[in-house]
Protein backbone atom coordinates (compact mmCIF):
# COMPACT_ATOMS: atom_id res chain seq x y z
CA UNK A 1 0.00 0.00 0.00
CA UNK A 2 0.95 3.38 -0.76
CA UNK A 3 1.70 5.97 1.58
CA UNK A 4 0.33 9.41 1.23
CA UNK A 5 3.12 11.73 0.98
CA UNK A 6 3.86 15.41 -0.02
CA UNK A 7 5.82 16.98 -2.29
CA UNK A 8 7.77 20.40 -1.72
CA UNK A 9 10.54 22.56 -3.27
CA UNK A 10 13.73 20.84 -3.71
CA UNK A 11 15.69 24.47 -2.99
CA UNK A 12 13.82 26.05 -1.00
CA UNK A 13 15.24 29.45 -0.21
CA UNK A 14 14.73 30.38 3.13
CA UNK A 15 13.22 33.92 5.02
CA UNK A 16 13.68 34.94 8.69
CA UNK A 17 11.33 34.54 11.03
CA UNK A 18 11.12 38.35 11.57
CA UNK A 19 10.32 39.10 8.12
CA UNK A 20 7.37 37.00 8.64
CA UNK A 21 6.33 38.64 12.06
CA UNK A 22 6.19 42.34 10.60
CA UNK A 23 4.77 41.37 7.15
CA UNK A 24 1.83 39.48 9.67
CA UNK A 25 1.88 41.65 12.10
CA UNK A 26 2.44 38.59 14.64
CA UNK A 27 3.13 38.72 18.78
CA UNK A 28 6.18 37.29 19.91
CA UNK A 29 6.33 34.70 22.54
CA UNK A 30 10.55 33.67 22.97
CA UNK A 31 13.41 34.78 20.74
CA UNK A 32 13.36 35.11 17.04
CA UNK A 33 16.55 36.92 16.20
CA UNK A 34 18.20 34.68 13.35
CA UNK A 35 15.74 32.29 12.83
CA UNK A 36 15.13 31.18 8.94
CA UNK A 37 12.22 29.18 8.13
CA UNK A 38 12.07 26.88 4.59
CA UNK A 39 9.17 25.05 5.11
CA UNK A 40 5.77 25.11 6.98
CA UNK A 41 3.69 21.98 8.08
CA UNK A 42 0.47 21.42 9.83
CA UNK A 43 1.19 18.40 10.85
CA UNK A 44 4.14 16.81 13.35
CA UNK A 45 4.74 13.41 10.95
CA UNK A 46 4.96 15.99 8.11
CA UNK A 47 7.56 18.50 9.64
CA UNK A 48 10.94 18.88 8.45
CA UNK A 49 14.43 20.77 9.87
CA UNK A 50 13.42 24.19 9.54
CA UNK A 51 9.81 24.59 9.36
CA UNK A 52 7.23 26.63 10.86
CA UNK A 53 5.01 24.37 12.87
CA UNK A 54 1.27 25.56 12.80
CA UNK A 55 -0.58 24.24 15.88
CA UNK A 56 -4.64 24.52 15.09
CA UNK A 57 -7.53 23.28 17.18
CA UNK A 58 -8.70 19.77 15.86
CA UNK A 59 -11.70 17.42 16.89
CA UNK A 60 -9.09 15.61 18.66
CA UNK A 61 -6.57 17.74 20.20
CA UNK A 62 -5.07 20.95 19.89
CA UNK A 63 -2.17 20.98 17.36
CA UNK A 64 -0.12 23.30 19.81
CA UNK A 65 0.18 20.11 21.97
CA UNK A 66 1.83 18.51 19.74
CA UNK A 67 5.02 21.26 19.27
CA UNK A 68 7.39 19.58 21.10
CA UNK A 69 7.12 16.53 18.68
CA UNK A 70 7.73 19.19 16.17
CA UNK A 71 10.36 20.39 17.86
CA UNK A 72 12.29 17.14 18.26
CA UNK A 73 12.06 16.77 13.73
CA UNK A 74 13.72 19.84 13.28
CA UNK A 75 10.75 22.58 13.51
CA UNK A 76 11.91 25.96 14.11
CA UNK A 77 9.07 27.95 15.00
CA UNK A 78 5.59 27.32 16.34
CA UNK A 79 2.32 29.98 14.74
CA UNK A 80 -0.82 29.18 17.04
CA UNK A 81 -3.65 30.67 18.29
CA UNK A 82 -3.57 32.24 22.35
CA UNK A 83 -5.26 28.97 23.51
CA UNK A 84 -2.42 26.83 21.49
CA UNK A 85 0.45 29.58 22.99
CA UNK A 86 -0.06 27.79 26.43
CA UNK A 87 0.05 24.36 24.87
CA UNK A 88 3.38 24.95 22.75
CA UNK A 89 5.14 26.51 25.48
CA UNK A 90 6.72 24.01 26.90
CA UNK A 91 8.14 22.89 23.40
CA UNK A 92 11.17 25.55 24.23
CA UNK A 93 10.55 27.14 20.10
CA UNK A 94 9.87 30.68 19.51
CA UNK A 95 6.13 31.15 19.38
CA UNK A 96 4.30 33.61 16.99
CA UNK A 97 0.24 34.42 18.29
CA UNK A 98 -2.49 35.12 15.85
CA UNK A 99 -6.39 34.67 16.19
CA UNK A 100 -7.16 32.10 14.39
CA UNK A 101 -3.80 29.88 12.94
CA UNK A 102 -5.68 28.00 10.68
CA UNK A 103 -7.29 31.57 8.80
CA UNK A 104 -3.56 32.52 8.56
CA UNK A 105 -2.11 28.97 6.74
CA UNK A 106 -2.55 30.05 3.47
CA UNK A 107 -0.91 33.95 3.15
CA UNK A 108 1.97 32.96 5.48
CA UNK A 109 2.54 29.40 3.65
CA UNK A 110 2.21 31.46 0.14
CA UNK A 111 4.80 33.97 1.89
CA UNK A 112 7.15 31.40 2.88
CA UNK A 113 6.86 29.73 -0.44
CA UNK A 114 6.76 33.03 -2.55
CA UNK A 115 4.04 31.05 -4.34
CA UNK A 116 1.80 34.68 -5.43
CA UNK A 117 4.48 35.34 -8.06
CA UNK A 118 3.67 31.92 -9.71
CA UNK A 119 3.97 32.04 -13.44
CA UNK A 120 1.50 29.25 -14.22
CA UNK A 121 -2.41 29.51 -15.11
CA UNK A 122 -4.25 27.85 -11.96
CA UNK A 123 -7.66 26.02 -12.86
CA UNK A 124 -9.77 25.11 -10.04
CA UNK A 125 -12.69 22.60 -10.53
CA UNK A 126 -15.39 22.18 -7.88
CA UNK A 127 -18.69 20.21 -7.89
CA UNK A 128 -19.82 17.06 -6.17
CA UNK A 129 -18.83 14.55 -9.20
CA UNK A 130 -16.44 14.99 -11.48
CA UNK A 131 -13.68 16.91 -9.75
CA UNK A 132 -11.06 14.24 -10.37
CA UNK A 133 -11.99 13.70 -13.95
CA UNK A 134 -11.91 17.23 -15.15
CA UNK A 135 -8.56 17.79 -13.63
CA UNK A 136 -7.15 14.72 -15.40
CA UNK A 137 -8.61 15.70 -18.89
CA UNK A 138 -7.33 19.41 -18.66
CA UNK A 139 -4.26 18.23 -17.56
CA UNK A 140 -4.09 15.29 -20.29
CA UNK A 141 -4.96 18.49 -23.10
CA UNK A 142 -2.25 20.12 -21.87
CA UNK A 143 0.28 17.87 -21.84
CA UNK A 144 -1.00 17.54 -25.90
CA UNK A 145 -0.93 21.05 -26.72
CA UNK A 146 3.07 20.66 -25.42
CA UNK A 147 2.26 22.76 -21.69
CA UNK A 148 3.82 21.69 -19.01
CA UNK A 149 1.38 20.98 -16.62
CA UNK A 150 0.84 19.83 -12.80
CA UNK A 151 -2.44 18.25 -10.76
CA UNK A 152 -3.59 17.93 -7.42
CA UNK A 153 -6.68 15.68 -6.93
CA UNK A 154 -8.28 12.88 -5.10
CA UNK A 155 -6.09 10.53 -6.42
CA UNK A 156 -2.51 11.52 -7.02
CA UNK A 157 -0.57 14.80 -6.84
CA UNK A 158 1.12 15.16 -10.07
CA UNK A 159 4.11 16.89 -12.03
CA UNK A 160 5.25 15.05 -15.44
CA UNK A 161 5.84 11.63 -14.72
CA UNK A 162 6.99 12.12 -10.13
CA UNK A 163 3.45 11.58 -8.83
CA UNK A 164 2.63 10.87 -5.35
CA UNK A 165 -0.56 9.93 -3.31
CA UNK A 166 -2.91 12.28 -2.09
CA UNK A 167 -4.41 11.89 1.18
CA UNK A 168 -6.94 14.87 1.36
CA UNK A 169 -9.20 15.69 -1.93
CA UNK A 170 -7.55 19.36 -1.98
CA UNK A 171 -4.26 19.70 0.49
CA UNK A 172 -4.02 21.44 3.61
CA UNK A 173 -3.26 25.29 2.26
CA UNK A 174 0.62 24.32 3.97
CA UNK A 175 0.77 21.21 1.15
CA UNK A 176 -0.77 22.91 -1.77
CA UNK A 177 1.57 25.91 -1.68
CA UNK A 178 4.88 23.59 -1.12
CA UNK A 179 3.07 21.82 -4.29
CA UNK A 180 3.01 25.18 -6.38
CA UNK A 181 6.49 25.85 -5.21
CA UNK A 182 7.92 22.01 -6.19
CA UNK A 183 5.82 22.94 -9.31
CA UNK A 184 7.59 26.41 -10.36
CA UNK A 185 11.25 24.77 -9.83
CA UNK A 186 10.08 22.34 -12.84
CA UNK A 187 8.95 25.11 -14.88
CA UNK A 188 5.03 24.34 -14.61
CA UNK A 189 2.99 26.39 -16.48
CA UNK A 190 -0.55 25.02 -15.77
CA UNK A 191 -2.08 23.58 -12.69
CA UNK A 192 -5.29 22.03 -12.09
CA UNK A 193 -6.53 21.76 -8.50
CA UNK A 194 -9.75 20.27 -6.91
CA UNK A 195 -11.39 21.99 -5.02
CA UNK A 196 -13.65 20.36 -2.15
CA UNK A 197 -16.47 22.00 -0.45
CA UNK A 198 -14.39 20.86 2.70
CA UNK A 199 -11.53 23.32 1.32
CA UNK A 200 -13.45 26.01 0.73
CA UNK A 201 -14.69 26.13 4.71
CA UNK A 202 -11.53 25.04 6.10
CA UNK A 203 -8.86 27.71 3.75
CA UNK A 204 -7.10 25.19 2.52
CA UNK A 205 -7.01 27.23 -0.73
CA UNK A 206 -6.31 30.59 0.76
CA UNK A 207 -3.73 32.49 -0.15
CA UNK A 208 -3.75 32.23 -4.17
CA UNK A 209 -6.41 33.46 -6.64
CA UNK A 210 -7.34 30.77 -9.08
CA UNK A 211 -6.88 31.98 -13.03
CA UNK A 212 -10.16 29.98 -13.82
CA UNK A 213 -12.85 28.52 -11.69
CA UNK A 214 -15.05 24.94 -12.95
CA UNK A 215 -18.26 23.78 -11.72
CA UNK A 216 -19.46 20.36 -12.65
CA UNK A 217 -22.79 19.30 -10.60
CA UNK A 218 -24.22 19.25 -7.04
CA UNK A 219 -26.05 16.59 -5.74
CA UNK A 220 -26.96 14.70 -2.54
CA UNK A 221 -23.40 14.02 -0.77
CA UNK A 222 -21.76 15.10 2.34
CA UNK A 223 -24.28 15.85 5.08
CA UNK A 224 -22.45 14.88 7.67
CA UNK A 225 -20.30 18.09 7.17
CA UNK A 226 -23.36 20.36 6.01
CA UNK A 227 -26.86 20.71 7.71
CA UNK A 228 -28.32 20.41 3.97
CA UNK A 229 -27.81 20.81 0.40
CA UNK A 230 -27.96 24.74 0.64
CA UNK A 231 -25.29 25.01 3.19
CA UNK A 232 -22.71 22.69 0.89
CA UNK A 233 -24.21 24.68 -2.13
CA UNK A 234 -22.76 28.20 -0.22
CA UNK A 235 -19.66 26.34 0.44
CA UNK A 236 -19.47 25.54 -3.05
CA UNK A 237 -20.40 29.35 -4.19
CA UNK A 238 -17.53 30.46 -2.48
CA UNK A 239 -14.98 29.14 -5.01
CA UNK A 240 -16.61 31.86 -7.48
CA UNK A 241 -16.22 35.12 -5.76
CA UNK A 242 -13.45 37.41 -6.99
CA UNK A 243 -11.29 36.83 -4.17
CA UNK A 244 -11.03 33.14 -4.75
CA UNK A 245 -11.22 33.03 -9.06
CA UNK A 246 -10.98 35.64 -11.50
CA UNK A 247 -13.52 33.39 -14.26
CA UNK A 248 -15.79 30.61 -14.27
CA UNK A 249 -17.11 27.96 -16.03
CA UNK A 250 -20.30 26.96 -15.05
CA UNK A 251 -22.35 23.73 -16.03
CA UNK A 252 -25.48 25.05 -15.49
CA UNK A 253 -27.96 21.50 -16.44
CA UNK A 254 -29.89 21.86 -12.72
CA UNK A 255 -31.02 24.64 -10.82
CA UNK A 256 -27.89 24.12 -8.72
CA UNK A 257 -25.72 25.33 -11.75
CA UNK A 258 -28.03 27.99 -12.78
CA UNK A 259 -28.21 29.45 -9.40
CA UNK A 260 -24.21 29.05 -9.05
CA UNK A 261 -24.43 31.19 -12.71
CA UNK A 262 -26.58 33.83 -11.05
CA UNK A 263 -24.75 34.29 -8.09
CA UNK A 264 -21.59 34.35 -8.59
CA UNK A 265 -19.49 37.56 -8.11
CA UNK A 266 -16.63 36.99 -11.26
CA UNK A 267 -17.90 36.97 -15.13
CA UNK A 268 -18.83 33.47 -15.53
CA UNK A 269 -19.54 31.31 -18.99
CA UNK A 270 -21.96 28.59 -19.28
CA UNK A 271 -22.31 25.16 -20.34
CA UNK A 272 -24.59 22.60 -20.74
CA UNK A 273 -23.91 19.32 -21.25
CA UNK A 274 -27.80 17.63 -21.94
CA UNK A 275 -29.59 17.28 -24.87
CA UNK A 276 -31.64 20.62 -25.46
CA UNK A 277 -29.49 22.57 -23.36
CA UNK A 278 -29.18 26.90 -24.06
CA UNK A 279 -26.05 27.97 -22.35
CA UNK A 280 -23.43 29.70 -24.52
CA UNK A 281 -21.38 26.86 -24.56
CA UNK A 282 -22.98 22.95 -25.65
CA UNK A 283 -21.83 19.47 -25.17
CA UNK A 284 -24.24 16.75 -27.32
CA UNK A 285 -22.84 12.96 -27.37
CA UNK A 286 -22.30 11.84 -30.88
CA UNK A 287 -21.60 7.91 -29.97
CA UNK A 288 -21.35 6.03 -26.87
CA UNK A 289 -19.38 2.75 -26.60
CA UNK A 290 -18.14 0.44 -23.62
CA UNK A 291 -14.49 1.76 -24.37
CA UNK A 292 -14.51 5.13 -25.86
CA UNK A 293 -17.40 8.57 -25.80
CA UNK A 294 -17.52 10.57 -28.90
CA UNK A 295 -18.55 14.25 -28.37
CA UNK A 296 -19.21 17.33 -30.33
CA UNK A 297 -18.80 21.18 -28.07
CA UNK A 298 -20.62 23.98 -29.74
CA UNK A 299 -19.98 27.53 -28.45
CA UNK A 300 -20.38 31.22 -29.22
CA UNK A 301 -19.90 32.37 -32.96
CA UNK A 302 -20.15 29.28 -34.49
CA UNK A 303 -17.03 27.46 -32.80
CA UNK A 304 -16.97 23.76 -32.75
CA UNK A 305 -15.08 21.34 -31.68
CA UNK A 306 -15.52 17.32 -32.26
CA UNK A 307 -13.89 14.91 -30.38
CA UNK A 308 -12.98 11.12 -28.60
CA UNK A 309 -12.28 9.87 -24.89
CA UNK A 310 -11.46 6.99 -24.18
CA UNK A 311 -13.59 6.39 -21.22
CA UNK A 312 -17.05 5.35 -20.46
CA UNK A 313 -19.99 8.09 -20.27
CA UNK A 314 -21.80 10.98 -21.31
CA UNK A 315 -20.85 12.24 -18.04
CA UNK A 316 -17.16 11.75 -18.72
CA UNK A 317 -17.88 13.93 -21.95
CA UNK A 318 -19.44 16.54 -19.71
CA UNK A 319 -16.58 16.79 -18.03
CA UNK A 320 -14.21 17.04 -20.72
CA UNK A 321 -16.14 19.50 -22.14
CA UNK A 322 -15.91 21.57 -19.49
CA UNK A 323 -12.34 21.33 -19.48
CA UNK A 324 -12.19 22.26 -23.04
CA UNK A 325 -14.40 25.54 -22.47
CA UNK A 326 -11.93 26.32 -18.72
CA UNK A 327 -8.44 25.91 -21.57
CA UNK A 328 -10.53 28.59 -24.03
CA UNK A 329 -11.71 31.07 -21.50
CA UNK A 330 -8.02 31.19 -19.90
CA UNK A 331 -6.72 31.84 -23.62
CA UNK A 332 -5.92 29.26 -25.55
CA UNK A 333 -6.99 28.96 -29.00
CA UNK A 334 -10.39 26.37 -29.53
CA UNK A 335 -8.86 25.69 -33.18
CA UNK A 336 -5.19 24.31 -31.52
CA UNK A 337 -7.25 22.48 -28.83
CA UNK A 338 -9.19 20.67 -32.38
CA UNK A 339 -6.01 20.31 -34.03
CA UNK A 340 -3.77 18.79 -31.52
CA UNK A 341 -6.66 16.18 -30.31
CA UNK A 342 -7.13 15.29 -33.95
CA UNK A 343 -3.52 14.66 -34.64
CA UNK A 344 -3.55 12.51 -31.20
CA UNK A 345 -6.95 10.79 -32.50
CA UNK A 346 -8.53 12.46 -29.07
CA UNK A 347 -8.11 13.44 -25.73
CA UNK A 348 -4.89 10.95 -24.42
CA UNK A 349 -6.34 10.34 -21.00
CA UNK A 350 -5.98 7.93 -18.67
CA UNK A 351 -8.10 8.79 -15.20
CA UNK A 352 -7.07 6.06 -12.33
CA UNK A 353 -10.22 4.37 -10.99
CA UNK A 354 -12.91 6.56 -13.03
CA UNK A 355 -15.28 4.02 -15.43
CA UNK A 356 -11.70 1.96 -15.40
CA UNK A 357 -11.99 -1.07 -17.30
CA UNK A 358 -10.03 -4.10 -16.30
CA UNK A 359 -11.45 -6.65 -18.11
CA UNK A 360 -10.17 -8.18 -21.58
CA UNK A 361 -11.16 -8.88 -24.93
CA UNK A 362 -13.02 -12.01 -23.08
CA UNK A 363 -15.68 -12.41 -20.79
CA UNK A 364 -17.91 -9.81 -19.08
CA UNK A 365 -16.71 -6.33 -19.56
CA UNK A 366 -15.52 -4.78 -15.88
CA UNK A 367 -15.22 -1.36 -14.48
CA UNK A 368 -13.93 -0.35 -11.40
CA UNK A 369 -15.64 3.08 -10.81
CA UNK A 370 -15.09 5.90 -7.67
CA UNK A 371 -18.71 6.44 -7.46
CA UNK A 372 -19.80 7.40 -4.15
CA UNK A 373 -22.88 9.07 -4.62
CA UNK A 374 -26.36 8.22 -5.84
CA UNK A 375 -25.80 10.22 -8.60
CA UNK A 376 -22.68 8.87 -9.46
CA UNK A 377 -24.75 5.69 -9.37
CA UNK A 378 -27.36 6.69 -11.11
CA UNK A 379 -25.13 7.98 -14.12
CA UNK A 380 -22.68 4.97 -14.35
CA UNK A 381 -25.65 2.75 -14.35
CA UNK A 382 -27.17 4.65 -17.10
CA UNK A 383 -24.03 4.49 -19.41
CA UNK A 384 -23.35 1.22 -18.89
CA UNK A 385 -26.58 -0.20 -19.66
CA UNK A 386 -26.49 1.65 -22.60
CA UNK A 387 -23.71 -0.22 -24.25
CA UNK A 388 -24.29 -3.58 -22.62
CA UNK A 389 -26.57 -6.23 -24.65
CA UNK A 390 -26.47 -8.55 -21.29
CA UNK A 391 -27.27 -8.47 -17.79
CA UNK A 392 -25.68 -5.46 -15.93
CA UNK A 393 -24.79 -6.29 -12.41
CA UNK A 394 -23.43 -4.33 -9.21
CA UNK A 395 -21.04 -4.70 -6.38
CA UNK A 396 -20.71 -1.97 -3.65
CA UNK A 397 -20.79 -0.52 -0.19
CA UNK A 398 -20.62 2.38 1.54
CA UNK A 399 -18.02 4.80 3.64
CA UNK A 400 -18.92 4.34 7.25
CA UNK A 401 -18.37 7.37 9.66
CA UNK A 402 -18.99 9.24 6.47
CA UNK A 403 -23.10 10.67 5.63
CA UNK A 404 -25.06 8.19 6.47
CA UNK A 405 -28.16 9.89 4.85
CA UNK A 406 -27.46 8.72 1.41
CA UNK A 407 -27.36 4.98 1.80
CA UNK A 408 -30.85 4.44 1.11
CA UNK A 409 -30.78 6.27 -2.18
CA UNK A 410 -27.78 4.15 -2.79
CA UNK A 411 -28.99 0.78 -2.66
CA UNK A 412 -32.32 1.91 -4.24
CA UNK A 413 -30.39 3.27 -7.33
CA UNK A 414 -28.76 0.27 -7.43
CA UNK A 415 -31.17 -2.10 -7.35
CA UNK A 416 -33.73 -0.25 -9.96
CA UNK A 417 -30.42 0.29 -12.40
CA UNK A 418 -28.45 -3.30 -11.81
CA UNK A 419 -29.76 -6.75 -12.47
CA UNK A 420 -28.14 -8.39 -9.87
CA UNK A 421 -26.52 -6.26 -6.71
CA UNK A 422 -23.80 -7.65 -4.66
CA UNK A 423 -23.77 -5.24 -1.27
CA UNK A 424 -20.39 -5.23 0.22
CA UNK A 425 -17.93 -3.98 3.09
CA UNK A 426 -15.98 -0.44 1.44
CA UNK A 427 -13.95 1.57 4.47
CA UNK A 428 -16.45 0.64 7.59
CA UNK A 429 -14.46 2.77 9.32
CA UNK A 430 -15.39 2.81 13.00
CA UNK A 431 -19.07 1.73 12.12
CA UNK A 432 -20.68 -1.89 12.91
CA UNK A 433 -20.08 -2.59 8.78
CA UNK A 434 -23.30 -5.24 9.29
CA UNK A 435 -25.59 -2.48 9.75
CA UNK A 436 -24.10 -0.11 6.92
CA UNK A 437 -24.82 -3.43 4.60
CA UNK A 438 -28.06 -3.31 6.71
CA UNK A 439 -29.24 0.16 5.22
CA UNK A 440 -28.52 -0.71 1.64
CA UNK A 441 -30.12 -3.52 1.92
CA UNK A 442 -32.97 -2.12 2.96
CA UNK A 443 -32.49 0.84 0.67
CA UNK A 444 -32.39 -1.95 -2.03
CA UNK A 445 -35.47 -3.70 -0.74
CA UNK A 446 -37.88 -0.76 -0.27
CA UNK A 447 -37.14 0.37 -4.34
CA UNK A 448 -37.46 -3.00 -5.97
CA UNK A 449 -39.04 -5.71 -3.29
CA UNK A 450 -37.82 -8.46 -5.59
CA UNK A 451 -34.57 -7.92 -6.77
CA UNK A 452 -31.73 -10.21 -6.91
CA UNK A 453 -29.68 -9.34 -3.95
CA UNK A 454 -26.44 -10.62 -2.30
CA UNK A 455 -24.51 -9.62 0.73
CA UNK A 456 -21.25 -10.59 0.91
CA UNK A 457 -18.87 -8.69 3.76
CA UNK A 458 -15.84 -9.58 2.00
CA UNK A 459 -14.85 -7.75 -0.82
CA UNK A 460 -13.00 -10.37 -2.41
CA UNK A 461 -15.61 -12.35 -2.60
CA UNK A 462 -18.17 -9.98 -3.25
CA UNK A 463 -16.32 -9.59 -6.12
CA UNK A 464 -15.62 -13.36 -6.92
CA UNK A 465 -19.54 -13.69 -6.71
CA UNK A 466 -20.72 -10.96 -9.16
CA UNK A 467 -18.43 -12.21 -11.31
CA UNK A 468 -20.40 -15.80 -11.49
CA UNK A 469 -22.85 -14.46 -12.12
CA UNK A 470 -21.78 -13.01 -15.33
CA UNK A 471 -20.51 -14.41 -18.77
CA UNK A 472 -19.99 -12.63 -22.06
CA UNK A 473 -21.90 -9.97 -23.13
CA UNK A 474 -22.51 -8.54 -19.53
CA UNK A 475 -20.96 -6.16 -17.38
CA UNK A 476 -20.12 -5.80 -14.14
CA UNK A 477 -19.53 -2.41 -12.41
CA UNK A 478 -17.42 -2.49 -8.96
CA UNK A 479 -18.55 1.22 -7.43
CA UNK A 480 -16.33 2.84 -4.92
CA UNK A 481 -13.26 1.87 -4.41
CA UNK A 482 -11.38 3.16 -8.16
CA UNK A 483 -8.08 4.11 -7.42
CA UNK A 484 -7.76 3.13 -3.32
CA UNK A 485 -4.82 0.79 -2.68
CA UNK A 486 -6.49 0.06 1.07
CA UNK A 487 -9.80 -0.53 2.76
CA UNK A 488 -10.18 1.27 5.79
CA UNK A 489 -11.23 -0.61 9.25
CA UNK A 490 -11.63 0.65 13.13
CA UNK A 491 -8.66 2.90 12.00
CA UNK A 492 -6.46 0.57 10.04
CA UNK A 493 -5.67 0.78 6.57
CA UNK A 494 -5.41 -2.70 5.07
CA UNK A 495 -4.08 -3.54 2.26
CA UNK A 496 -6.76 -3.91 -1.42
CA UNK A 497 -6.36 -2.89 -4.46
CA UNK A 498 -9.91 -3.55 -6.13
CA UNK A 499 -8.14 -2.92 -9.46
CA UNK A 500 -5.36 -5.73 -8.49
CA UNK A 501 -7.86 -7.64 -6.98
CA UNK A 502 -10.74 -7.51 -10.11
CA UNK A 503 -7.54 -8.51 -12.25
CA UNK A 504 -6.45 -11.61 -10.36
CA UNK A 505 -10.49 -12.55 -9.99
CA UNK A 506 -10.83 -12.75 -14.20
CA UNK A 507 -7.29 -14.46 -14.26
CA UNK A 508 -8.73 -17.03 -12.07
CA UNK A 509 -11.70 -17.42 -14.26
CA UNK A 510 -10.05 -17.58 -17.63
CA UNK A 511 -10.65 -14.20 -18.87
CA UNK A 512 -7.76 -12.10 -18.21
CA UNK A 513 -4.31 -13.22 -19.65
C1 LIG B 1 -12.77 16.15 9.97
C2 LIG B 1 -11.58 16.89 9.47
O1 LIG B 1 -11.68 17.76 8.67
N1 LIG B 1 -10.39 16.52 9.94
C3 LIG B 1 -9.19 17.22 9.55
C4 LIG B 1 -8.48 17.71 10.78
O2 LIG B 1 -8.31 16.64 11.60
P1 LIG B 1 -8.72 16.64 13.12
O3 LIG B 1 -9.53 17.82 13.50
O4 LIG B 1 -9.34 15.33 13.35
O5 LIG B 1 -7.28 16.79 13.77
P2 LIG B 1 -6.80 16.32 15.20
O6 LIG B 1 -6.50 14.87 15.18
O7 LIG B 1 -7.72 16.84 16.24
O8 LIG B 1 -5.38 17.07 15.31
C5 LIG B 1 -5.33 18.50 15.40
C6 LIG B 1 -4.09 18.98 14.71
O9 LIG B 1 -2.97 18.35 15.28
C7 LIG B 1 -2.14 17.81 14.30
N2 LIG B 1 -1.51 16.61 14.85
C8 LIG B 1 -2.28 15.61 15.37
C9 LIG B 1 -1.66 14.48 15.90
C10 LIG B 1 -0.27 14.36 15.87
O10 LIG B 1 0.35 13.38 16.30
N3 LIG B 1 0.45 15.37 15.29
C11 LIG B 1 -0.14 16.47 14.78
O11 LIG B 1 0.55 17.35 14.26
C12 LIG B 1 -3.07 17.52 13.12
O12 LIG B 1 -2.37 17.57 11.89
C13 LIG B 1 -4.08 18.67 13.23
O13 LIG B 1 -3.60 19.79 12.50
O14 LIG B 1 -7.23 18.31 10.47
C14 LIG B 1 -6.38 17.43 9.75
C15 LIG B 1 -5.07 18.17 9.47
O15 LIG B 1 -5.31 19.31 8.82
C16 LIG B 1 -7.04 16.99 8.45
O16 LIG B 1 -6.21 16.12 7.76
C17 LIG B 1 -8.34 16.30 8.78
O17 LIG B 1 -9.02 15.94 7.59
C18 LIG B 1 -9.55 14.61 7.58
C19 LIG B 1 -8.50 13.62 7.13
C20 LIG B 1 -10.77 14.48 6.69
O18 LIG B 1 -11.21 13.42 6.43
N4 LIG B 1 -11.31 15.56 6.20
C21 LIG B 1 -12.50 15.46 5.34
C22 LIG B 1 -13.74 16.06 5.97
C23 LIG B 1 -12.26 16.23 4.07
O19 LIG B 1 -11.67 17.27 4.06
N5 LIG B 1 -12.74 15.69 2.96
C24 LIG B 1 -12.70 16.33 1.67
C25 LIG B 1 -13.32 15.31 0.71
C26 LIG B 1 -14.04 15.96 -0.38
C27 LIG B 1 -14.61 15.01 -1.44
O20 LIG B 1 -15.15 13.93 -1.14
O21 LIG B 1 -14.52 15.38 -2.58
C28 LIG B 1 -11.27 16.57 1.19
O22 LIG B 1 -10.99 17.65 0.62
O23 LIG B 1 -10.46 15.64 1.28
N1 LIG C 1 -20.03 14.79 -14.35
C1 LIG C 1 -20.43 13.76 -13.60
N2 LIG C 1 -21.72 13.63 -13.22
C2 LIG C 1 -22.11 12.62 -12.43
N3 LIG C 1 -21.31 11.63 -12.02
C3 LIG C 1 -20.02 11.69 -12.38
C4 LIG C 1 -19.51 12.76 -13.17
N4 LIG C 1 -18.20 12.56 -13.37
C5 LIG C 1 -17.87 11.44 -12.70
N5 LIG C 1 -18.97 10.91 -12.12
C6 LIG C 1 -19.04 9.72 -11.25
O1 LIG C 1 -18.43 10.11 -10.03
C7 LIG C 1 -17.30 9.26 -9.75
C8 LIG C 1 -16.18 10.09 -9.16
O2 LIG C 1 -15.65 10.87 -10.20
P1 LIG C 1 -14.52 11.90 -9.88
O3 LIG C 1 -13.52 11.24 -9.02
O4 LIG C 1 -14.07 12.56 -11.13
O5 LIG C 1 -15.37 12.94 -8.98
P2 LIG C 1 -14.88 13.80 -7.78
O6 LIG C 1 -15.78 14.99 -7.77
O7 LIG C 1 -13.44 14.07 -7.93
O8 LIG C 1 -15.13 12.89 -6.53
P3 LIG C 1 -14.24 12.91 -5.19
O9 LIG C 1 -14.11 14.32 -4.75
O10 LIG C 1 -15.01 12.09 -4.27
O11 LIG C 1 -12.92 12.40 -5.62
C9 LIG C 1 -16.92 8.64 -11.07
O12 LIG C 1 -16.21 7.48 -10.84
C10 LIG C 1 -18.27 8.48 -11.72
O13 LIG C 1 -18.95 7.37 -11.18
Amino acid sequence: MTGPTALRPQHPVSRSLSGLVDTFDLDVRGDIDGVELSGISLSTTTVQPGDLYVGVPGRNAHGASYAADAARSGAVAVLTDEAGAALAAEAGLPVLVTPDARAALGDVAAWIYRTADNPATLFAVTGTNGKTSVVYVLYAILSQLGVVAGLTSTAERRIGELAVTSNLTTPEASELHALLARMREAEVRAVGVEVSAQALSRHRVDGLVFDIAGFTNLSHDHLDDYSDLENYFQAKLELFQPDRSRRGVVTVDSEWGTRLAQSSRIPVTTLSTLPGGTAEWRMSVLEEHATFTRFALEGPEGRRLETTLPLLGWFMAANAALAIVMLVESGFDLDAIAHALDRDGGIDVYIPGRTERVSGEHGPTVYIDYGHTPDAFLNTLEAIRRTTEGRVIMVFGADGDRDTTKRADMGAIAARGADAVVITDFHPRFEDPASIRQALLDGARAAVPDAELYEIADPRAAFRAALALAGDGDAVLYAGPGHEDYQEVAGVKLPYSARDDARLALREAGWLQ
